[in-house]
């Protein structure tokens, strides 16, 4: 279990040991406890990894090119065709208007469920995974699944906010947006978090802020430059370029923020 109580508040703990190879992850935190959501971006350096350890693996639409095309060439052990037939995404979820024929047809012939929601014209590709993926977890399971959600960032803007504002939609979920350059998740003002930092993985640089509401009121430890019962807003002060200082950053806030941590050159 990832929760605590501690003074009346509940503890949520954050790890980003998912990135971290097989071996070296700490027994006491399931890494491999994730469904991994591929966007329609560039996949970052280290998706063969996030791959490998996924529990549930899901395109987005037009993800599904970026996993025939590029895939295959990130794990070089084979020819292309052959390797191609190694990484079968079991869903691929959205409007259809990205993905190449030729795709949808090849992932269907390999058994992944093509779920077409092509009357859908209010929601994102990425909305629709994630509601595909909360609908599909039992209830016990909810609280402990992570989700990971590859080129999240680094393109176009509307796109970018769209993105981040399924982790507001879906505030109970835990989702990390991750891009070749560094990861964002939501902290939702609903509890304390501890954030533990994979220093070989992530870090130095981090920033703390909320999007949706002022914070009128928070406080972290472990940070070169941390907040006592500061006020935060766009328009005023917000965390950014800060620096972590400790292998545990807490936070605790009437607001819900957004955390982000540079990644360091992972393959
Ligand atoms: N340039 C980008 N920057 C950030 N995210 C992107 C970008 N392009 C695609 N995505 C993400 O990948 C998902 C699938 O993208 P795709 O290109 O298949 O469909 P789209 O029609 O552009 O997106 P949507 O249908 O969701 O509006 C999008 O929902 C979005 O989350
Ligand atoms: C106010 C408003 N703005 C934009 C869209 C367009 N839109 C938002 S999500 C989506 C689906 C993309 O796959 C589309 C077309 C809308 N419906 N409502």
């Amino acid at each position: 279990m990832l929760w605590r109580a501690i003074r009346n508040m509940e503890v949520m703990v954050h790890s980003s040991s998912f990135l971290l190879p097989k071996l070296h992850q700490p027994a006491k935190i399931p890494a491999n406890n994730y469904n991994l959501v591929v966007l329609n971006q560039h996949l970052p350096r280290f998706m063969p990894r996030l791959w490998a350890q996924a529990k549930l693996r899901i395109c987005a639409d037009g993800g599904a090119n970026r996993i025939f095309d590029e895939m295959s060439q990130m794990t070089s052990d084979q020819d292309n065709e052959s390797n191609r037939n190694r990484y079968i995404p079991e869903i691929i979820e959205g409007d259809m208007d990205s993905i190449r024929p030729e795709v949808k047809i090849f992932y269907s012939h390999q058994g992944t469920k093509i779920s077409d929601k092509s009357h859908n014209q209010e929601t994102t590709d990425l909305h629709k995974c994630i509601s595909s993926i909360r609908d599909r977890t039992p209830n016990h399971e909810k609280s402990d699944l992570c989700v990971l959600v590859t080129g999240a960032l680094g393109g176009r803007f509307d796109h970018e906010a769209a993105n981040i504002n399924v982790l507001y939609v879906f505030s109970d979920m835990r989702i990390v947006l991750l891009s070749d350059d560094c990861l964002i998740r939501l902290l939702p003002k609903t509890h304390q978090h501890e954030i533990y930092i994979e220093s070989s993985l992530e870090g130095p640089h981090c920033g703390l802020f909320p999007i949706g509401a002022p914070s009128k009121s928070t406080t972290t430890t472990g940070l070169k430059w941390n907040l006592s019962d500061a006020k935060m807003k766009f328009g005023r002060m917000i965390s950014t370029s800060n620096i972590v200082d400790s292998e545990k950053v807490t936070v605790q806030s009437d607001a819900d923020l957004l955390w982000t941590i540079s990644l360091r050159n992972l393959t």
